[in-house]
């Protein structure tokens, strides 16, 4: 028997992992879920691990239940001074491990707070799938410091348009 061959890619499987994560959240708009992933090694060790996944949230002992998820009307009244996002969580979740020449896939290109703790830790690609937020502020303002700090961005073409998991375990 020859080998498999419709395996996914490691770009299409870190994507995978990031968009899992984001099932996590609990914002009823916008999932978005961030993989940091080890730099590739010239000598291939190391290469290609996880290291660690985020999805945005609000943050430890602040309840999902009681703190607001609109997206409209006054600010103290919407998510978004509460909600940490998913790169922020990504590098947090982390506890401090290096991250120095990693990448991070996001599904979301990262705005310009998540920019600037991205370059800070040393990431030194960015993986993205939507840039559905390009024409905003945020996004302009980030895309002009990971120019000057030299951080790669690089959309994401995927080799598959979907992945599919069952939990059933008739399916394994
Ligand atoms: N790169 C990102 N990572 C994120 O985790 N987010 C989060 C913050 C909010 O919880 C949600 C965006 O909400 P909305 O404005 O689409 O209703 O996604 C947002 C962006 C966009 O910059
Ligand atoms: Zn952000």
């Amino acid at each position: 028997m020859s080998k498999r061959e419709d395996y996914i890619s490691w770009d299409d499987y870190f994507m995978g992992i990031a968009l899992l994560a984001g099932k996590r959240s609990k914002d009823p708009s916008t999932q978005v879920g961030a993989c940091i992933v080890s730099a590739n090694c010239t000598d291939g060790s190391n290469s290609n691990t996880i290291l660690s996944v985020g999805y945005n949230g609000l943050p430890v002992g602040c309840s999902d239940d009681e703190f607001p998820w609109d997206n409209k009307g006054d600010l103290l009244e919407t998510k978004y001074p509460f909600v940490v996002h998913a790169e922020l969580n990504a590098i947090l979740n982390a506890r401090g491990k290096s991250l120095h020449g990693s990448k991070l896939y996001v599904a979301l290109f990262p705005c310009n707070e998540c920019c600037k703790a991205i370059i800070q830790s040393g990431i030194r690609e960015v993986i993205f799938l939507s840039d559905k937020y390009s024409q905003t502020d945020a996004v302009k303002a980030s895309k002009r410091m990971f120019s000057a700090a030299g951080v790669k961005l690089t959309q994401l073409n995927p080799q598959v348009k979907k992945i599919e998991l069952s939990l059933d375990i008739n399916t394994i």
